[in-house]
């Protein structure tokens, strides 16, 4: 659904160089899929999103969205694709489905979609009334209602759960759920990992505009889990030693101890038992999306600090280039 290669885009800088927003960013989208799009602030998402969608001009790389060239075919492929990248400005004194209606008419899509997306968003009871009466997820889902309007087959959304509280996040999420079910590809840009890991069969993470990873979310899990156990035991100290002196690498934590790789952990109960040591606990530390996420962008902060994440810089550029943006050629196919 969508193919995205060796992407580039830089920045002008105020005070001089260049912000290289993207630096040979890669993506691929499967049809069917939900496709989670990571990265912290700044890393670019949004960007990928424009250039994907003509919105801005990208310096160098590849796209192809549902097997076509974009930005140069984006006519051709533009009425079967639906995107929310900016946040759609609506008219605050209409409602909810005079809204739609106007979209439709502009779109040259049927005024039956209407009454169709506003019941697939569940705001078909709230259609009649005005929009800003309408709470922030209602809006979203208006939002999103509008980018349904030509039906279709790849919906792309930027920060869809942004500003939303958890009601309005499982909405958003029960509603992507949907969509996805009757065979419309997402892509779901966020940084509520939690959120990803719930709803997305795959995600591609990105981190100062190159891909640092990319793949199902089971098997992203899978590969980041390094076999550690949580072990609450009476006394820790000693059990520390004595899982060392058995090989077993163990860290230690005021409260409990973690062992790492293990393969068998009845062998860890039998090792401390034999010594006298009863464990009160012993659980796997699977890993979540956000460890992994933090791991890979290198965003944990040190407690009490906030992490710079968004340090990329190139040298000056030549007087000659200081355009709007540092054009460079495209990549031959
Ligand atoms: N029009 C612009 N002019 C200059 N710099 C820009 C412009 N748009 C984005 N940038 C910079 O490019 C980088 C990537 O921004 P982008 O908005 O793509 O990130 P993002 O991953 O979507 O971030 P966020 O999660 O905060 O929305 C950032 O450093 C941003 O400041």
């Amino acid at each position: 659904m969508i193919e995205i290669a060796g992407l580039r885009k830089g920045y002008r800088r105020l005070r001089g160089g260049t912000h290289r927003a993207l630096d040979g960013f890669d993506m691929l989208v499967e049809p069917g899929q939900v496709h989670g799009f990571l990265g912290p602030n700044g890393s670019g998402k949004t960007t990928t999103l424009r250039a994907l969608l003509g919105l801005v001009r990208a310096d160098a790389g590849e796209m192809r969205i549902l097997g076509h060239s974009s930005p140069s075919a984006l006519p051709q492929v533009i009425g079967r694709v639906g995107a929310i990248v900016e946040s759609p400005q609506f008219f605050g004194n209409f409602s909810g489905r005079r809204m739609l209606s106007l979209l439709a008419t502009a779109g040259g899509v049927p005024q039956t979609r209407v009454e169709e997306v506003l019941a697939q968003v569940g705001l078909r009871e709230r259609g009649k009334d005005i929009i800003k009466t309408y709470s922030l997820g209602m809006k979203q889902r208006l939002a999103v209602a509008s980018a349904l309007l030509k039906a279709p087959e790849l919906l792309i959304l930027d920060e869809p759960a942004n500003g939303l509280d958890p009601a309005g996040i499982r909405e958003m999420r029960e509603l992507v759920r949907a969509l996805a079910a009757q065979g419309v590809t997402v892509l779901i840009s966020s940084h509520i990992l939690g959120e990803i890991q719930l709803i997305c069969d795959s995600v591609t993470i990105i981190s100062r505009g190159r891909r640092v990873l990319a793949g199902p979310v089971s098997g992203v899990l899978d590969d980041f889990d390094r076999g550690d156990f949580r072990i609450r035991v009476s006394d820790l100290p000693r059990a520390a030693q004595a899982l060392s002196a058995a090989g077993v690498a163990v860290t230690a934590a005021p409260d409990h101890l973690v062992a790492h790789r293990v393969t068998e952990p009845a062998r860890l109960t039998e090792l401390l038992g034999g010594q006298g040591l009863w464990i009160s606990e012993l659980s796997p530390l699977t890993p979540d999306l956000e460890s992994v996420f933090l791991r890979l962008t290198d965003t944990a902060p040190a407690s009490g600090e906030a992490k710079q994440v968004d340090d990329s810089v190139l040298p000056p550029a030549p007087p000659s280039a200081l355009n709007e943006f540092t054009v460079q050629p495209e990549v031959p196919r």
